[in-house]
């Protein structure tokens, strides 16, 4: 087996995010810190081609009685299955996940006779009952089945269920395999890995779903809301976001101020008194009577000289072409400054092509917040809508995606995201034009804000020196609280 390129796909396989960490329910009821999701191979046919490739390379290899015909485990083995089909040139069966209810009623299409030899194939195994599912359909039938190629193994006992119901496990990848590649590659850490590893040793399961060790306790710390933002950083895939969350560890401020004031001089003296407090200064450059370029340079140098980011609260929301226009051209020029801007997720991936197709400096590192919820009452982005924003968040461009923009702790999984939540007061309660606001404790504890964002709480406060002060240390302790450690 080529080494080099079993390692290579495997490193694909966490670019393209088939496999990822996080904190990720399984179906035995139980939260992973690592989930594999290899059903968006097929839109990566360079992925489809070497592993496929390989799977029928590591088939010959390994010398098992391949028999007379191949069967996916359906659905997502199906398309491998298919192309391991041609390439080996050995014919294939279809089994059913459902009997039909009309015509011939059958299990399994395909040409068989019952003794005919079947290998299985999959792609991913916990427990082993997705293949045993598929064996027994096609025993029913008179198949016989002995062997399945997996694809990957984590190692959760799949391999020991299978045996004992007499079918042997093959597996071209095991999870501790793919994390050693990635820790040889220096795409993790190595708490990374034991954090998985310790998960792994607990969660041993049985075919039918409990746990091989009684009285297991399943912990997973690879949950975003409870790891520390250094942690988080090893396994940011934006380079915008690693940067972010280690200079608000470094600095010890989760507090973005939102300058919505009119007058660049204004916004100068007032970032000048609060840039000690705070990691981001998000403006909305279109309210800045005078906006020009030294306003951008007197920017810039406030953020080096007291260490923040900046963001440009722009909410780009057309087509990639108009929104590339948008970001570089016109009187602002947002790309040539903004470390960060936001983007409504509705017009789709076009909307990330666009404003990623005007980076050609790759100095210039930038990354965008997707809105996948807002803060006023009465607006439309249902839970529909945010799951959206969040797969357009984490599948693709995942490079360029450095935060999302919400309100609730559940939407974020992924690490290496940053959360962003506006609508933070003090005392809470509501604006006269509909605008939500809760204390700086609940919206990071019941929330899950990573960043703050306070606009008017610090605007309109009499000491706004003083005030920024205060909601950052509010914020860093209920952060520390969150991740359980001191100040
Ligand atoms: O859902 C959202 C998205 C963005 N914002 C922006 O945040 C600030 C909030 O200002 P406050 O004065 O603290 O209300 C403002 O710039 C909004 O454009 C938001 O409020 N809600």
């Amino acid at each position: 087996m080529d080494q080099t390129k079993l390692k290579e796909l495997g490193l694909r396989l966490f670019e393209i995010n088939a496999f990822k960490f996080g904190d990720f329910k399984m179906k035995v009821g139980i939260n992973s810190p690592v989930y594999f999701d290899l059903r968006v191979i097929v839109s990566y046919p360079d992925v489809m081609d070497t592993l496929t490739d390989l799977l029928t390379e590591y088939i010959k290899q390994i010398k098992v009685d391949t028999g007379v015909h191949l069967c996916g485990v359906p659905y997502t083995a199906l398309p491998l299955a298919t192309l391991i089909s041609i390439k080996a040139k050995q014919p294939m069966l279809i089994r059913r996940k459902e009997a039909k209810t009309y015509g011939t009623k059958k299990l399994v299409e395909g040409k068989f006779n019952a003794g005919d030899k079947c290998l299985i194939i999959e792609d991913v195994v916990t427990s082993g009952s997705s293949i045993l599912d598929t064996v027994t359909d096609l025993r029913s039938e008179g198949l016989v089945i002995t062997d399945a190629i997996v694809v990957v193994d984590r190692e959760q006992g799949g391999a020991q269920n299978t045996e004992e119901k007499g079918v042997r496990m093959h597996s071209l990848f095991t999870l501790s395999y793919l994390l050693n590649v990635l820790l040889e590659a220096g795409r993790i850490e190595e708490k990374t890995v034991q954090a998985v590893a310790k998960y792994i040793e607990g969660a041993q399961i049985k075919s039918d779903g409990s746990f091989m060790k009684n009285g297991t306790t399943v912990v997973n710390e690879l949950s975003r809301a409870g790891m520390t933002f250094e942690a988080r950083a090893d396994l940011a895939k934006c380079p915008v976001s690693k940067e972010l969350l280690k200079l608000m560890a470094s600095k010890k401020s989760t507090l973005c101020l939102a300058a919505d004031l009119t007058k660049s001089e204004d916004i100068l003296n007032l970032v000048e008194k609060v840039g000690p407090y705070i990691c981001l200064l998000k403006t909305h450059a279109d309210i800045v009577e005078d906006f020009s370029e030294n306003f951008v340079k007197s920017l810039q140098s406030l953020a080096k000289k007291h260490n923040f980011m900046l963001m440009e609260d722009r909410k780009f929301a057309d087509i990639g072409n108009t929104v590339a226009l948008q970001y570089s051209s016109g009187p602002f020029k947002i790309s040539s400054w903004a470390d960060l801007v936001t983007v409504h997720s509705l017009p789709g991936q076009g909307v990330l092509k666009g404003l990623k197709s005007v980076l050609t400096d790759p100095i210039l590192q930038r990354g965008v917040f997707l809105l996948a919820e807002m803060s006023s009452q009465g607006n439309l982005a249902n839970a529909q809508y945010s799951a959206a924003t969040m797969k357009m968040a984490t599948e693709v461009d995942s490079d360029f995606v450095a935060g999302v923009v919400c309100q609730s702790s559940d939407l974020v999984t992924f690490p290496g995201l940053l959360q962003l939540t506006p609508g933070v007061k003090l005392e809470g309660g509501v604006d006269d034009l509909g605008q939500n606001y809760d204390s700086p404790e609940h919206v990071v504890k019941e929330k899950g804000a990573d960043i703050c964002v306070v606009g008017r709480g610090i605007l309109t406060a009499k000491n706004q020196e003083d005030t920024a002060k205060k909601y950052q240390e509010r914020l860093w302790a209920a952060y520390c609280e969150r991740v359980g450690i001191s100040e």
